[in-house]
This record gives structure tokens, C-alpha cells and sequence, in this order.
């Protein structure tokens, strides 16, 4: 069987993406999907993303397999990237186009700017323990520096979920943390019943963070669009940052921005085609 793919990503988060348009369920198992995002005998990913046919009055809908097969409920630099995947699908691509996207956290609208760029309302972000999901404190209240030991440390945490769930923590110097050691202890964290993606933050200005992140399903990755809106968050209800921030990824700079009037956090940040094939399964 061959599947034909476009290769694109979001500050050097990278994903498989997949015209799945004229089928209601992914083309490919989560097993298929893990390897082909393997880095030595696939393509190289973290993650597969299928572009579905619209729900419930949406233009399309997204799905998403994490290299490890498993299935988040959303995707920041994911979604930049199917908004212009679909623009290439459908042989336009002008600036100002907007797509209602549904997803497993609600419907996202991508917004493409042009240059490459893509605006996204990425909704409101959940609060309560229960909504995260985590144990940690009572289910109905926030988590706000929080002391959780992890790795025989005690970190101060913040949750927040984007439909997907999220750690953060604010740290000294993000370059002291060793990701490979430290993230999956986060990850797979008893509090975490859905497991969770972990985000170092060092405040460098309060309109300025510098992120590294252990992503849930895929590890280490050079960028994380949920998780750089849920820092952002984050630093607001813990008076460390402001409400608009550039955030500092490894892979390049989101702009970030928790809007005072309607509560949704508003994304912008590239998508990059890079190139498209066959993958013979
Ligand atoms: N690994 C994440 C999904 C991808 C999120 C990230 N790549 C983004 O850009 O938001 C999770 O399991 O929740």
C-alpha cells in the first residue's frame, strides 16, 4: 500500500500530514503512524496529521497521532500546518483565509497571514484540576505553583490545559535542564492520569519567556504551540509574565497573546512546507 504525504513544520516541530478528506476515519493506524514517524526507518516526525472532512458545520477536521500512536486533543503548530496543507490542497493560498477547524478540543480557526505565517484563536484555555486532568489539589480548583516531587526535586507547577494537558514550571536557566532525564518522570507523573506535556519556562522579560519542553508522545521537540500559549498562561496567573509575549522556543519564536477581553489565546508563528512523497507501508 503506498500513502502519499506533504512533509511541514512549526518552528521545527515536525509532522506527516495526510489529505484525508474523502474518508471519515484516519487513513492509517496509530501503529502505522509510529512508524512513520520513526527517524531511521520512516519518514521522521512528531506526528501524523490527517486532514478530515468537516463536523458539525466546520470546513475540515483535524486528527493527530503522537509518534508514540497516541492521540492528543490538539496541536498548535500542528494546526498552522494543516491551515496551509489544506490551502495547498485546495490550490489557494491567500492571505485572510480562515478555516473552522473541529478538533478533540473544540473548533480551532487557523487564520493564514501570508509569508508563511499563520494566526490561530486557540480558544480558552481550562483551569480546574479536573479539566487538566490532574490529583493535584481539588478537582474543582486551579493549580498554581503547586510543590510536586519529580526526580527527587521539589518543582513549583502550574497547570494548564489547551484542550491537551500541561505542566509548567519556572526555572533559573532552561539550558540546566536535562529534558531526556527529567521529562519523563514529568510525563508519566502519577497526578497526570492522561500523562502530560511539561514546559521550563525562564522569564527573561515579562514579555519575553524562553521555553524548552518535553512533549507527551513525542519528547523532546524543538517547539510546542499548545505549550507555549499554556505558558504564557501560566506566567499570567503567576504574575511573571504579561498577557502578550514573545516565547522563545528552540526551534524559533511564537507570539503569544491572552486576550483580557474574551479570555481566548491568540497564536501566530510559521508553517514550513518542506517536501512531499510516497511512503510504501
Ligand atoms: N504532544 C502533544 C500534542 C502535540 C502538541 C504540540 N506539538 C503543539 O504544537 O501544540 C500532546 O500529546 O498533547
Amino acid at each position: 500500500m503506498v500513502i502519499e504525504f506533504t512533509k511541514y513544520h512549526g518552528l521545527g516541530n515536525d509532522f506527516i500530514l495526510l489529505d484525508n478528506r474523502h474518508r471519515s476515519e484516519p487513513l492509517i493506524s496509530p501503529e502505522i503512524a509510529v512508524q512513520m514517524c520513526d527517524r531511521h526507518f520512516g519518514i521522521g516526525a512528531d506526528g501524523v496529521i490527517f486532514a478530515l472532512p468537516g463536523q458539525d458545520g466546520t470546513d475540515y477536521a483535524m486528527r493527530i497521532f503522537n509518534a508514540d500512536g497516541s492521540e492528543p486533543e490538539m496541536c498548535g503548530n500542528g494546526i498552522r500546518c494543516l491551515a496551509r496543507f489544506i490551502a495547498q490542497l485546495e490550490g489557494t493560498e491567500t492571505a485572510g483565509k480562515s478555516y473552522r477547524i473541529h478538533t478533540l478540543a473544540g473548533v480551532i480557526t487557523p487564520r493564514l497571514e501570508g509569508d508563511e505565517q499563520v494566526s490561530v484563536d486557540m480558544g480558552t484555555p481550562q483551569l480546574t484540576a479536573a479539566q487538566i486532568p490532574t490529583t493535584l489539589g481539588k478537582p474543582e480548583e486551579k493549580v498554581i505553583e503547586q510543590s510536586l516531587e519529580v526526580g527527587g526535586k521539589s518543582w513549583l507547577v502550574t497547570c494548564v490545559s489547551m484542550g491537551n494537558p500541561h505542566c509548567i514550571t519556572f526555572v533559573e536557566n532552561t539550558d540546566a535542564i536535562v529534558l531526556e532525564t527529567i521529562g519523563p518522570q514529568f510525563e508519566r507523573h502519577p497526578v497526570f492520569p492522561q500523562r502530560t506535556n511539561t514546559e521550563f519556562i525562564q522569564i527573561i522579560r515579562p514579555d519575553y519567556l524562553k521555553m524548552r519542553v518535553w512533549e507527551r508522545g513525542a519528547g523532546a521537540t524543538l517547539a510546542c504551540g499548545t505549550g507555549a500559549c499554556a505558558s504564557v498562561v501560566a506566567g499570567v496567573l503567576t504574575g511573571k509574565s504579561d498577557r502578550l509575549c514573545t516565547v522563545e522556543l528552540p526551534g524559533g519564536c511564537l507570539k503569544i497573546h491572552w486576550s483580557e477581553t474574551d479570555e481566548r489565546v491568540y497564536m501566530t508563528g510559521p508553517a514550513k512546507r518542506v517536501f512531499s512523497g510516497s511512503y510504501f507501508i
